[in-house]
């Protein structure tokens, strides 16, 4: 299958069965980007958000994926009104957490790193600590729910328009052993550079905390480079644009050579990038090109509802776009774990037991 331009949300896409099986792992996914739209009009009818576009949860989905498909980050981030607009009770976000555990696993998922900003989810009164529990308690309750299948843990965000970043490194540092796994910014990027919460990055660096940081998305390769060099990020939300510093020829600019140099993680999102407006289309994304001068690429969703994706899905384009079968499958998956926030030990299981044993039987068996 071909997709033409722009077509990038549209074009149905119905994963072949072997991509569904197949162990992933996502290291960029939003919890308020990825709930389901059923809950959400359940949610939105039980406290009384009057709102939403549409109540019938289809309408809803593709409301959300068209909103957002506007070829501007500002417009795709305006989208997220609704879905916090109902994530605002401790019963609310314990559920919400559980339904993205269960479903991530449902979709193949052994390892996921789940972010959201604390700070959106206070206006009914709950404190910062309590909405952290409550999204810990629900992750927990949706690994137990798929026995096992799936290990969870949070990344809490700062949002880069806002002046509360210190805070949530704190709160970042207070649960770094319930379940919160590293600490991101999201949010505008343009006219809001990291630099400008330098004293959470400082306060995260002297807890030996981890960081990963949206950049490269909206704006060019300073922003990577800030992120990086200045706030000390171990991977890259996106980081797309880094290709600003990549010749016409493959020659890396010194930017460029120190993030692949230093396998610095890339986040890569692409249908959410195609909507943005990071990339033009499946075909010309620069994924490809990263992979094949050696960065550490790693596939992602970004936000399941809102950018209408699956990981399965985000497999089917790339396999579609570039021919990647399970060889470079297995390869995203085993960078990600590599690159994901947990203790050493923790990542070379799920790489020994779940991911490399996982692809073995994928390449055993008849694709289709
Ligand atoms: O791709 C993104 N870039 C910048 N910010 C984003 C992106 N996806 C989601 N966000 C924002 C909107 C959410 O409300 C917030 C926390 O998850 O993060
Ligand atoms: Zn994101």
């Amino acid at each position: 299958m071909h997709l033409s331009d722009n077509s990038a949300a549209t074009a149905p896409v119905t994963p072949a069965e072997w991509i569904r099986r197949a162990p992933k792992a996502v290291l960029h996914d939003h919890l308020d980007g990825g709930l389901r739209p059923a809950t959400i009009v359940e949610l939105a009818r039980a406290c009384g958000y009057a709102g939403l576009p549409t109540e019938d949860p289809a309408e809803l989905a593709v409301w959300f994926r068209d909103a957002a498909d506007s070829g501007s980050l500002e417009r795709y981030l305006e989208t997220f009104a609704h879905t916090c607009a109902v994530m605002q009770t401790r019963e609310a976000l314990h559920r919400i957490a559980a339904e993205c555990a269960e479903d991530l696993a449902d979709d193949g998922v052994v390892y996921a790193e789940v972010r959201y900003a604390p700070e959106q989810h206070l206006e009914a009164g709950l404190t910062l600590d309590e909405v952290v529990d409550a999204v810990n308690e629900g992750l927990r309750e949706g690994e137990r729910r798929t026995g096992g299948k799936i290990t969870v843990r949070a990344l809490l965000t700062g949002m880069r328009h806002t002046r509360r970043s210190l805070e949530i490194a704190e709160l970042t540092v207070a649960h770094r052993d319930r379940g919160v796994a590293g600490f991101d910014i999201a949010g505008g990027e343009i006219g809001n550079p990291p630099a400008e919460h330098l004293p959470a990055f400082q306060h995260l660096k002297r807890h030996n905390c981890h960081i990963t940081i949206h950049a490269g998305e909206a704006v060019g390769a300073e922003s990577v480079h800030e992120a990086v060099q200045v706030c000390g990020a171990e991977r890259i939300g996106h980081g797309v644009r880094i290709t600003d510093d990549i010749a016409a020829d493959g020659t890396l600019g010194h930017l460029a050579a120190y993030v692949r140099d230093n396998r610095i993680a890339l986040e890569v999102c692409p249908t959410s990038n195609l909507q943005t407006g990071a990339a033009v289309s499946y075909e010309k994304h620069p994924i490809d090109e990263l992979r094949r001068l050696g960065f550490t690429v790693t596939l992602n969703t970004d936000n399941r509802l809102v950018s209408g994706t699956t990981m399965s899905e985000e497999f089917q384009h790339m396999a579609d776009a570039f021919g990647y079968g399970p060889e470079v499958f297995e390869e995203f998956t085993v960078a990600a774990v590599e690159a994901a926030f947990l203790p050493l030990p923790e990542r070379r299981r799920i790489i020994d037991e779940i991911v490399r044993p996982g692809y073995a039987q994928v390449g055993s068996t008849p694709r289709s």
